[in-house]
C-alpha cells in the first residue's frame, strides 16, 4: 500500500483476452505479479500478469490484468488469494469477467452474458477454496450463495446496455465452471446444456465464492467467444487463439459497459475491512 496512493473501492478481474479493461484506468500505478509477495504468476496467453491501480469515472479501482486458473496447477486458495487482498485493501465491489463458450442457442460469439448465477462444478465435488479451517475474520463457515450476483448491478448493466445501443448483444444467463484445461467433449456439452447451463468456462466461480464469503458485492460478465460444439456432425472446434480474437473484437463494447457501470453504481463508503 505504500507504493500507491490509490485506495480501491472496486476490483476488476480481467478474463482471457479482456486485459484491455485495465487500459481504461487513469493515473495508473502498475505492479508485475512477480514483484508482489505471495502472488502466483500468470502462465496463460492473454493474461499479462499485472495489478493495475487507477481511477475510473471518479472511482478508485484495481484491476487484475491476468487471473489464475486451477488448471495452471495453482491451489484454489492461490487462485483466489487476490480476492482477499482486495477485501483487505477496502474494496467493496468485485467485477469478474471471463471468456466462455455458449450452450444456449440464443447466445452467439460476440454476445455478452450478464452472469445471473453459476454452477461451480469443482466446488460441488469438494474443490472449493473455502475448504479447510474457516478464517472467521473473512466470513462464516457456511456462507449462503443465493443472490451472489448483485441484482441491482445486473439491472443497471442492462439499462446501460440499452442506452449504449448494445442491448441486442446482452442477456442474462447461468455460467458453469469446469476444471479445464481441455474444452468440452460433445457428450459433456450436451450434458451441460441439459442441466440448464448457458455458458461454460474455466474460472470465476471460486473467485465469486471467496468474494461472497467475505461480503463483497459481485458483478459478472461472460464474453461469449465460441459456441460449444454439441453435434457430432459439426466440424467446428474451439481454440484459445479464437477466444482471444473475440476479446479483441469486443474490447471497446466491454470497456464502455464496465466504465459506465462503475461510473453510475453507488458506492458505500463505510466498507468494513475484514482485518
Ligand atoms: O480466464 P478466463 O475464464 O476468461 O479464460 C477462459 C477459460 C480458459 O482459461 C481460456 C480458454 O480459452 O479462456
Ligand atoms: N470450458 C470452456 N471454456 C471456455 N472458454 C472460452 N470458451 C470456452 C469453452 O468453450 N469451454
Amino acid at each position: 500500500m505504500s507504493q500507491t496512493k490509490h485506495r480501491p473501492q472496486v476490483a476488476i478481474i480481467c478474463g482471457s483476452g479482456l486485459g484491455m479493461l485495465a487500459d481504461t484506468l487513469k493515473c495508473q500505478d502498475s505492479f508485475a505479479y512477480s514483484d508482489i509477495p505471495g502472488f502466483p504468476q500468470s502462465t496463460v496467453q492473454g493474461h499479462a500478469g499485472r495489478l493495475v491501480f487507477g481511477e475510473l469515472k471518479g472511482k478508485s479501482c484495481v484491476c487484475m490484468q491476468g487471473r489464475f486458473h486451477m488448471y495452471e496447477g495453482h491451489s484454489l486458495l492461490k487462485t483466489t488469494f487476490p480476492v482477499r487482498v482486495f477485501k483487505l485493501l477496502g474494496v467493496e465491489t468485485l467485477f469478474v469477467t471471463n471468456a466462455a463458450g455458449s450452450l444456449a442457442d440464443g447466445l452467439q460469439p460476440g454476445d455478452i452474458m450478464i452472469i445471473k448465477d453459476h454452477v461451480n462444478f469443482p466446488g460441488l465435488v469438494g474443490l472449493n477454496p473455502l475448504c479447510g479451517p474457516n478464517d472467521d475474520k473473512f466470513g462464516p463457515r457456511f456462507p449462503a450463495m443465493s443472490g451472489c450476483y448483485d441484482k441491482n448491478l445486473r439491472c443497471l448493466a442492462m439499462e446501460i446496455a440499452k442506452q449504449l445501443g448494445v442491448a441486442g448483444l446482452m442477456q442474462e444467463g447461468v455460467y458453469a465452471m469446469v476444471g479445464g484445461p481441455n474444452f468440452e467433449t460433445i457428450a459433456e456439452a450436451r450434458l451441460l446444456h441439459r442441466l440448464g447451463v448457458d455458458a461454460v468456462g474455466m474460472s470465476t466461480a471460486p473467485e465469486v465464492v471467496v468474494a461472497t464469503h467475505c461480503g463483497l458485492r459481485v458483478f459478472g460478465l461472460s464474453l461469449i467467444t465460441n459456441k460449444v460444439v454439441k453435434s457430432y456432425e459439426d466440424l467446428d472446434s474451439v481454440n484459445h487463439e479464437g477466444v482471444l480474437e473475440v476479446g479483441r473484437l469486443r474490447s471497446h463494447t466491454v470497456q464502455q459497459l464496465v466504465t459506465e457501470l462503475i461510473g453510475r453504481m453507488e458506492i458505500n463508503n463505510n466498507t468494513n475491512n475484514a482485518a
